[in-house]
Protein backbone atom coordinates (compact mmCIF):
# COMPACT_ATOMS: atom_id res chain seq x y z
CA UNK A 1 0.00 0.00 0.00
CA UNK A 2 0.91 3.41 -0.59
CA UNK A 3 -0.51 7.05 -0.67
CA UNK A 4 -0.90 9.29 -3.61
CA UNK A 5 -2.11 12.62 -4.28
CA UNK A 6 -5.17 12.60 -6.42
CA UNK A 7 -7.02 14.84 -8.46
CA UNK A 8 -10.11 17.11 -6.51
CA UNK A 9 -13.12 14.54 -7.34
CA UNK A 10 -16.66 16.28 -7.39
CA UNK A 11 -18.52 16.19 -4.01
CA UNK A 12 -15.72 15.90 -1.95
CA UNK A 13 -13.00 18.01 -0.58
CA UNK A 14 -11.73 20.82 -2.40
CA UNK A 15 -7.96 20.66 -0.96
CA UNK A 16 -5.51 17.75 -2.59
CA UNK A 17 -6.76 14.16 -1.22
CA UNK A 18 -4.92 11.52 -0.21
CA UNK A 19 -6.16 8.01 -1.57
CA UNK A 20 -4.84 4.53 -1.14
CA UNK A 21 -3.23 3.46 -3.98
CA UNK A 22 -4.65 0.30 -4.93
CA UNK A 23 -2.73 -2.75 -6.29
CA UNK A 24 -3.85 -5.33 -4.75
CA UNK A 25 -7.43 -6.52 -4.99
CA UNK A 26 -9.61 -9.36 -3.47
CA UNK A 27 -13.23 -10.10 -4.85
CA UNK A 28 -15.70 -11.88 -2.60
CA UNK A 29 -18.15 -13.69 -4.78
CA UNK A 30 -17.55 -14.98 -8.27
CA UNK A 31 -20.95 -15.01 -9.67
CA UNK A 32 -22.14 -12.36 -12.20
CA UNK A 33 -20.98 -9.38 -10.37
CA UNK A 34 -17.89 -10.28 -8.96
CA UNK A 35 -16.72 -12.23 -12.16
CA UNK A 36 -17.48 -8.77 -14.25
CA UNK A 37 -15.65 -6.82 -10.91
CA UNK A 38 -12.78 -9.25 -10.83
CA UNK A 39 -12.24 -9.12 -15.53
CA UNK A 40 -12.46 -5.02 -15.16
CA UNK A 41 -9.49 -4.54 -12.05
CA UNK A 42 -7.51 -7.50 -13.89
CA UNK A 43 -8.11 -5.51 -17.46
CA UNK A 44 -6.60 -2.56 -15.90
CA UNK A 45 -3.20 -4.27 -14.44
CA UNK A 46 -4.98 -4.90 -10.61
CA UNK A 47 -3.34 -7.74 -9.21
CA UNK A 48 -6.88 -9.76 -8.26
CA UNK A 49 -7.94 -12.65 -6.23
CA UNK A 50 -11.10 -14.02 -6.68
CA UNK A 51 -13.00 -15.71 -3.62
CA UNK A 52 -15.38 -18.38 -3.86
CA UNK A 53 -16.66 -20.96 -2.13
CA UNK A 54 -15.45 -23.82 -4.24
CA UNK A 55 -13.04 -24.39 -6.91
CA UNK A 56 -15.63 -25.29 -9.54
CA UNK A 57 -17.56 -22.59 -9.19
CA UNK A 58 -14.43 -20.44 -9.96
CA UNK A 59 -13.91 -22.64 -12.60
CA UNK A 60 -17.37 -21.16 -13.73
CA UNK A 61 -16.14 -17.50 -13.02
CA UNK A 62 -12.75 -17.63 -14.74
CA UNK A 63 -14.81 -18.90 -18.12
CA UNK A 64 -17.42 -16.51 -17.72
CA UNK A 65 -14.33 -13.89 -17.40
CA UNK A 66 -12.44 -15.06 -20.54
CA UNK A 67 -15.68 -15.53 -22.50
CA UNK A 68 -16.65 -11.64 -21.57
CA UNK A 69 -13.32 -11.04 -22.87
CA UNK A 70 -13.44 -12.40 -26.02
CA UNK A 71 -16.45 -10.11 -26.50
CA UNK A 72 -14.51 -7.07 -25.54
CA UNK A 73 -11.30 -8.04 -27.30
CA UNK A 74 -13.62 -8.19 -31.05
CA UNK A 75 -14.28 -4.74 -30.76
CA UNK A 76 -11.28 -3.47 -29.11
CA UNK A 77 -8.32 -5.59 -31.20
CA UNK A 78 -10.92 -6.10 -34.23
CA UNK A 79 -7.33 -5.33 -36.42
CA UNK A 80 -5.61 -7.69 -34.64
CA UNK A 81 -6.71 -10.92 -32.74
CA UNK A 82 -3.04 -11.66 -31.94
CA UNK A 83 -2.79 -8.91 -30.12
CA UNK A 84 -6.31 -9.59 -28.62
CA UNK A 85 -5.16 -13.14 -27.47
CA UNK A 86 -2.55 -11.70 -25.50
CA UNK A 87 -3.99 -9.27 -23.90
CA UNK A 88 -6.72 -12.07 -22.75
CA UNK A 89 -3.95 -14.08 -21.58
CA UNK A 90 -2.76 -11.19 -19.46
CA UNK A 91 -5.59 -10.22 -17.81
CA UNK A 92 -6.61 -13.87 -17.07
CA UNK A 93 -2.97 -14.20 -15.67
CA UNK A 94 -3.73 -11.23 -13.45
CA UNK A 95 -6.86 -13.02 -11.52
CA UNK A 96 -5.96 -16.20 -9.08
CA UNK A 97 -8.87 -17.83 -7.38
CA UNK A 98 -9.21 -19.15 -4.29
CA UNK A 99 -11.59 -20.36 -1.50
CA UNK A 100 -9.74 -19.38 1.80
CA UNK A 101 -11.12 -16.02 1.78
CA UNK A 102 -8.47 -15.47 5.50
CA UNK A 103 -6.02 -16.08 3.24
CA UNK A 104 -7.20 -14.46 0.15
CA UNK A 105 -7.65 -11.06 2.04
CA UNK A 106 -3.93 -11.17 3.42
CA UNK A 107 -2.64 -8.82 1.13
CA UNK A 108 -5.24 -6.69 -0.01
CA UNK A 109 -5.16 -3.15 -0.62
CA UNK A 110 -9.19 -3.14 -1.45
CA UNK A 111 -11.50 -5.96 -0.45
CA UNK A 112 -15.06 -5.90 -2.43
CA UNK A 113 -17.32 -8.11 -1.34
CA UNK A 114 -20.19 -9.17 -4.31
CA UNK A 115 -21.80 -12.04 -2.29
CA UNK A 116 -25.26 -13.20 -2.33
CA UNK A 117 -27.51 -10.55 -1.25
CA UNK A 118 -28.11 -11.40 2.62
CA UNK A 119 -27.28 -9.35 5.29
CA UNK A 120 -26.08 -11.97 7.84
CA UNK A 121 -23.51 -13.33 5.01
CA UNK A 122 -22.42 -10.44 4.70
CA UNK A 123 -21.45 -9.40 8.29
CA UNK A 124 -20.30 -12.77 8.49
CA UNK A 125 -17.29 -12.05 6.32
CA UNK A 126 -15.13 -9.77 7.82
CA UNK A 127 -11.53 -10.97 8.81
CA UNK A 128 -9.18 -8.03 7.49
CA UNK A 129 -5.73 -6.90 8.11
CA UNK A 130 -5.59 -3.40 9.72
CA UNK A 131 -4.97 -1.49 6.18
CA UNK A 132 -7.85 -2.68 3.81
CA UNK A 133 -10.61 -1.08 2.87
CA UNK A 134 -13.36 -3.24 2.50
CA UNK A 135 -16.04 -2.45 -0.14
CA UNK A 136 -19.37 -3.72 -0.64
CA UNK A 137 -21.31 -4.08 -3.90
CA UNK A 138 -24.61 -4.86 -2.38
CA UNK A 139 -27.89 -3.38 -4.39
CA UNK A 140 -30.08 -2.94 -1.35
CA UNK A 141 -28.79 -3.29 2.22
CA UNK A 142 -27.51 -0.71 4.16
CA UNK A 143 -23.69 -0.29 3.83
CA UNK A 144 -23.48 0.85 7.57
CA UNK A 145 -25.99 -2.43 8.73
CA UNK A 146 -22.95 -4.75 6.74
CA UNK A 147 -20.43 -2.35 8.40
CA UNK A 148 -21.57 -2.93 11.62
CA UNK A 149 -20.38 -6.02 12.45
CA UNK A 150 -16.99 -4.62 12.12
CA UNK A 151 -14.60 -2.20 14.42
CA UNK A 152 -12.81 -0.78 11.39
CA UNK A 153 -15.76 1.18 9.92
CA UNK A 154 -13.64 4.44 8.41
CA UNK A 155 -12.52 1.82 6.01
CA UNK A 156 -15.75 0.40 4.84
CA UNK A 157 -17.67 1.80 2.00
CA UNK A 158 -19.88 1.07 -1.14
CA UNK A 159 -18.44 0.06 -4.44
CA UNK A 160 -21.77 -0.41 -6.39
CA UNK A 161 -20.98 -2.08 -9.79
CA UNK A 162 -23.71 -2.18 -12.41
CA UNK A 163 -24.48 -5.25 -14.65
CA UNK A 164 -23.07 -5.91 -16.97
CA UNK A 165 -19.60 -4.97 -15.23
CA UNK A 166 -16.98 -4.58 -18.38
CA UNK A 167 -20.11 -2.87 -20.24
CA UNK A 168 -21.92 -0.04 -17.44
CA UNK A 169 -19.58 3.01 -17.26
CA UNK A 170 -20.79 3.82 -13.74
CA UNK A 171 -19.71 3.16 -9.70
CA UNK A 172 -22.01 4.62 -7.15
CA UNK A 173 -19.70 5.26 -4.03
CA UNK A 174 -21.10 4.68 -0.90
CA UNK A 175 -19.94 6.97 1.86
CA UNK A 176 -21.41 6.29 5.62
CA UNK A 177 -21.30 8.95 8.42
CA UNK A 178 -18.38 7.10 9.37
CA UNK A 179 -16.69 6.71 6.37
CA UNK A 180 -13.13 8.37 6.54
CA UNK A 181 -12.67 10.76 3.54
CA UNK A 182 -9.46 9.25 2.90
CA UNK A 183 -11.32 5.57 1.94
CA UNK A 184 -14.30 7.37 -0.29
CA UNK A 185 -11.14 9.58 -2.03
CA UNK A 186 -9.88 5.98 -2.77
CA UNK A 187 -12.44 4.16 -3.78
CA UNK A 188 -13.10 7.09 -5.90
CA UNK A 189 -10.12 7.20 -7.58
CA UNK A 190 -9.93 3.21 -7.93
CA UNK A 191 -12.98 3.50 -9.71
CA UNK A 192 -11.25 5.98 -12.58
CA UNK A 193 -8.20 3.87 -12.36
CA UNK A 194 -11.00 1.46 -13.57
CA UNK A 195 -12.26 3.60 -16.50
CA UNK A 196 -15.61 4.21 -15.03
CA UNK A 197 -17.36 7.26 -13.85
CA UNK A 198 -17.91 7.42 -9.90
CA UNK A 199 -20.93 9.08 -8.79
CA UNK A 200 -20.83 9.52 -4.80
CA UNK A 201 -24.22 8.81 -3.00
CA UNK A 202 -25.11 8.80 1.06
CA UNK A 203 -26.02 5.37 2.34
CA UNK A 204 -29.44 6.11 1.39
CA UNK A 205 -32.05 2.66 -0.12
CA UNK A 206 -31.13 1.83 -3.11
CA UNK A 207 -28.47 4.50 -3.59
CA UNK A 208 -29.47 6.66 -6.98
CA UNK A 209 -29.52 3.98 -9.63
CA UNK A 210 -31.75 1.26 -7.98
CA UNK A 211 -33.87 4.01 -5.85
CA UNK A 212 -35.21 5.22 -9.31
CA UNK A 213 -34.87 1.98 -11.67
CA UNK A 214 -36.33 -0.65 -8.85
CA UNK A 215 -39.72 1.44 -8.66
CA UNK A 216 -40.32 1.16 -12.24
CA UNK A 217 -39.49 -2.53 -12.72
CA UNK A 218 -41.77 -2.97 -9.26
CA UNK A 219 -44.39 -1.12 -11.11
CA UNK A 220 -44.10 -3.32 -14.83
CA UNK A 221 -44.44 -6.72 -12.93
CA UNK A 222 -47.34 -5.59 -11.20
CA UNK A 223 -48.66 -4.01 -14.59
CA UNK A 224 -48.15 -7.85 -16.34
CA UNK A 225 -49.31 -9.49 -13.01
CA UNK A 226 -52.78 -7.65 -13.02
CA UNK A 227 -53.35 -8.51 -17.08
CA UNK A 228 -52.85 -4.54 -18.05
CA UNK A 229 -50.39 -5.70 -21.03
CA UNK A 230 -48.26 -8.85 -21.87
CA UNK A 231 -44.70 -8.71 -20.73
CA UNK A 232 -43.45 -8.81 -23.88
CA UNK A 233 -45.44 -5.63 -25.00
CA UNK A 234 -44.37 -4.06 -21.81
CA UNK A 235 -40.97 -4.21 -22.51
CA UNK A 236 -41.19 -3.56 -26.22
CA UNK A 237 -43.02 -0.70 -25.14
CA UNK A 238 -39.81 0.55 -22.62
CA UNK A 239 -37.72 0.00 -25.42
CA UNK A 240 -39.41 1.82 -28.12
CA UNK A 241 -41.25 4.50 -26.12
CA UNK A 242 -38.41 5.13 -23.47
CA UNK A 243 -35.88 4.36 -25.16
CA UNK A 244 -34.02 1.72 -22.79
CA UNK A 245 -31.64 -0.52 -24.01
CA UNK A 246 -33.79 -3.38 -22.54
CA UNK A 247 -37.79 -3.99 -21.11
CA UNK A 248 -37.89 -4.21 -17.16
CA UNK A 249 -38.75 -7.50 -17.59
CA UNK A 250 -35.67 -8.61 -19.61
CA UNK A 251 -33.78 -6.25 -17.03
CA UNK A 252 -35.28 -7.87 -14.29
CA UNK A 253 -34.47 -11.51 -15.76
CA UNK A 254 -30.63 -10.08 -16.68
CA UNK A 255 -30.27 -8.85 -13.08
CA UNK A 256 -31.56 -11.69 -11.26
CA UNK A 257 -35.36 -11.83 -9.53
CA UNK A 258 -33.33 -12.84 -5.99
CA UNK A 259 -31.54 -9.39 -6.23
CA UNK A 260 -34.51 -7.40 -7.31
CA UNK A 261 -35.41 -6.23 -3.26
CA UNK A 262 -38.62 -4.87 -1.83
CA UNK A 263 -39.00 -2.93 0.88
CA UNK A 264 -42.25 -3.05 3.11
CA UNK A 265 -42.01 0.27 4.25
CA UNK A 266 -41.98 1.96 1.29
CA UNK A 267 -44.96 1.87 -1.65
CA UNK A 268 -42.66 2.07 -4.34
CA UNK A 269 -40.83 -0.71 -3.29
CA UNK A 270 -44.04 -3.16 -2.57
CA UNK A 271 -43.24 -6.64 -3.25
CA UNK A 272 -45.19 -8.43 -5.93
CA UNK A 273 -46.89 -12.27 -5.25
CA UNK A 274 -45.69 -13.33 -8.69
CA UNK A 275 -41.89 -11.90 -8.04
CA UNK A 276 -42.05 -13.76 -4.31
CA UNK A 277 -43.71 -16.92 -6.27
CA UNK A 278 -40.82 -16.79 -8.91
CA UNK A 279 -38.09 -17.11 -6.13
CA UNK A 280 -39.37 -19.51 -4.43
CA UNK A 281 -39.43 -21.91 -7.66
CA UNK A 282 -35.82 -20.75 -8.20
CA UNK A 283 -36.98 -18.86 -11.95
CA UNK A 284 -34.33 -16.51 -10.53
CA UNK A 285 -33.96 -15.26 -14.45
CA UNK A 286 -31.33 -15.55 -16.71
CA UNK A 287 -28.77 -17.51 -14.38
CA UNK A 288 -31.12 -20.37 -13.74
CA UNK A 289 -32.70 -20.29 -17.40
CA UNK A 290 -35.69 -19.91 -16.71
CA UNK A 291 -38.08 -15.99 -14.71
CA UNK A 292 -40.48 -14.04 -16.28
CA UNK A 293 -38.81 -15.14 -19.48
CA UNK A 294 -37.04 -19.06 -20.63
CA UNK A 295 -33.47 -18.39 -21.49
C1 LIG B 1 -29.32 -4.41 -9.74
C2 LIG B 1 -28.28 -3.42 -9.43
O1 LIG B 1 -27.89 -3.26 -8.27
C3 LIG B 1 -27.71 -2.51 -10.43
C4 LIG B 1 -27.78 -2.93 -11.85
O2 LIG B 1 -26.88 -3.53 -12.35
S1 LIG B 1 -29.15 -2.47 -12.66
C5 LIG B 1 -28.89 -3.05 -14.29
C6 LIG B 1 -28.05 -2.11 -15.10
N1 LIG B 1 -27.87 -2.63 -16.43
C7 LIG B 1 -28.66 -2.30 -17.43
O3 LIG B 1 -29.57 -1.50 -17.31
C8 LIG B 1 -28.37 -3.01 -18.71
C9 LIG B 1 -29.28 -2.59 -19.81
N2 LIG B 1 -28.87 -3.25 -21.05
C10 LIG B 1 -27.86 -2.78 -21.82
O4 LIG B 1 -27.26 -1.76 -21.55
C11 LIG B 1 -27.56 -3.58 -23.07
O5 LIG B 1 -28.69 -4.35 -23.37
C12 LIG B 1 -26.31 -4.50 -22.90
C13 LIG B 1 -25.04 -3.64 -22.82
C14 LIG B 1 -26.39 -5.40 -21.68
C15 LIG B 1 -26.20 -5.45 -24.11
O6 LIG B 1 -26.25 -4.72 -25.28
P1 LIG B 1 -27.23 -5.14 -26.46
O7 LIG B 1 -26.87 -4.32 -27.63
O8 LIG B 1 -28.60 -5.06 -25.92
O9 LIG B 1 -26.99 -6.68 -26.70
P2 LIG B 1 -25.79 -7.53 -27.29
O10 LIG B 1 -25.89 -7.56 -28.78
O11 LIG B 1 -25.82 -8.84 -26.56
O12 LIG B 1 -24.47 -6.80 -26.85
C16 LIG B 1 -23.87 -5.83 -27.61
C17 LIG B 1 -22.41 -5.81 -27.34
O13 LIG B 1 -22.23 -5.50 -25.95
C18 LIG B 1 -21.04 -6.13 -25.47
N3 LIG B 1 -21.35 -6.94 -24.29
C19 LIG B 1 -22.57 -7.24 -23.81
N4 LIG B 1 -22.45 -7.95 -22.68
C20 LIG B 1 -21.14 -8.09 -22.46
C21 LIG B 1 -20.39 -8.72 -21.42
N5 LIG B 1 -20.97 -9.34 -20.39
N6 LIG B 1 -19.04 -8.67 -21.50
C22 LIG B 1 -18.43 -8.05 -22.53
N7 LIG B 1 -19.08 -7.43 -23.52
C23 LIG B 1 -20.43 -7.46 -23.48
C24 LIG B 1 -20.50 -6.94 -26.58
O14 LIG B 1 -19.55 -6.18 -27.26
C25 LIG B 1 -21.69 -7.15 -27.47
O15 LIG B 1 -21.28 -7.43 -28.75
P3 LIG B 1 -21.22 -8.99 -29.21
O16 LIG B 1 -22.64 -9.45 -29.28
O17 LIG B 1 -20.55 -8.89 -30.52
O18 LIG B 1 -20.46 -9.80 -28.23
N1 LIG C 1 -27.07 -8.91 -10.41
C1 LIG C 1 -26.96 -7.58 -10.53
O1 LIG C 1 -27.40 -7.00 -11.54
C2 LIG C 1 -26.30 -6.79 -9.47
C3 LIG C 1 -25.99 -7.33 -8.23
N2 LIG C 1 -25.38 -6.57 -7.26
C4 LIG C 1 -25.06 -7.12 -5.94
O2 LIG C 1 -23.89 -7.93 -6.08
C5 LIG C 1 -23.94 -9.05 -5.18
C6 LIG C 1 -23.79 -10.34 -5.96
O3 LIG C 1 -24.80 -10.42 -6.94
P1 LIG C 1 -24.68 -11.40 -8.20
O4 LIG C 1 -23.27 -11.47 -8.67
O5 LIG C 1 -25.77 -11.06 -9.12
O6 LIG C 1 -25.04 -12.80 -7.49
P2 LIG C 1 -24.65 -14.29 -7.94
O7 LIG C 1 -25.68 -15.17 -7.33
O8 LIG C 1 -24.41 -14.35 -9.40
O9 LIG C 1 -23.21 -14.53 -7.22
C7 LIG C 1 -23.03 -14.59 -5.85
C8 LIG C 1 -21.79 -15.45 -5.60
O10 LIG C 1 -21.41 -15.35 -4.23
C9 LIG C 1 -20.97 -16.63 -3.80
N3 LIG C 1 -21.03 -16.69 -2.34
C10 LIG C 1 -22.13 -16.78 -1.55
N4 LIG C 1 -21.75 -16.76 -0.24
C11 LIG C 1 -20.40 -16.65 -0.22
C12 LIG C 1 -19.44 -16.57 0.81
N5 LIG C 1 -19.77 -16.61 2.09
N6 LIG C 1 -18.12 -16.46 0.47
C13 LIG C 1 -17.75 -16.40 -0.84
N7 LIG C 1 -18.63 -16.46 -1.87
C14 LIG C 1 -19.93 -16.58 -1.56
C15 LIG C 1 -21.89 -17.61 -4.52
O11 LIG C 1 -21.33 -18.90 -4.58
C16 LIG C 1 -22.02 -16.94 -5.90
O12 LIG C 1 -21.02 -17.39 -6.80
C17 LIG C 1 -25.26 -8.89 -4.42
O13 LIG C 1 -25.02 -8.20 -3.22
C18 LIG C 1 -26.11 -8.05 -5.35
O14 LIG C 1 -27.10 -7.33 -4.67
C19 LIG C 1 -25.00 -5.28 -7.51
C20 LIG C 1 -25.22 -4.71 -8.73
C21 LIG C 1 -25.93 -5.42 -9.80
Amino acid sequence: MAFATSQVVRGFSSSAVRNVVIKNVTIIGGGQMGAGIAQVAASTGHSVTLVDTSDDILKKSIKTIEGSLKRVVKKKFADKPEAGEEFIKKVVQNVSTSTDVESAVQSSDLVVEAIVENLKIKQDLFTLPQHTIFASNTSSLSISDIASSTSRQDRFGGLHFFNPVPMMKLVEVIGTPATSQETLDSLLNFSKVLRKTPVSCKDTFGFVVNRLLVPCIMEAIRLYERGDASKEDIDIAMKLGAGHPMGPLELADYIGLDIINSDPNNPLFNSSDLLNKLVAEGKLGRKTGEGFFKY
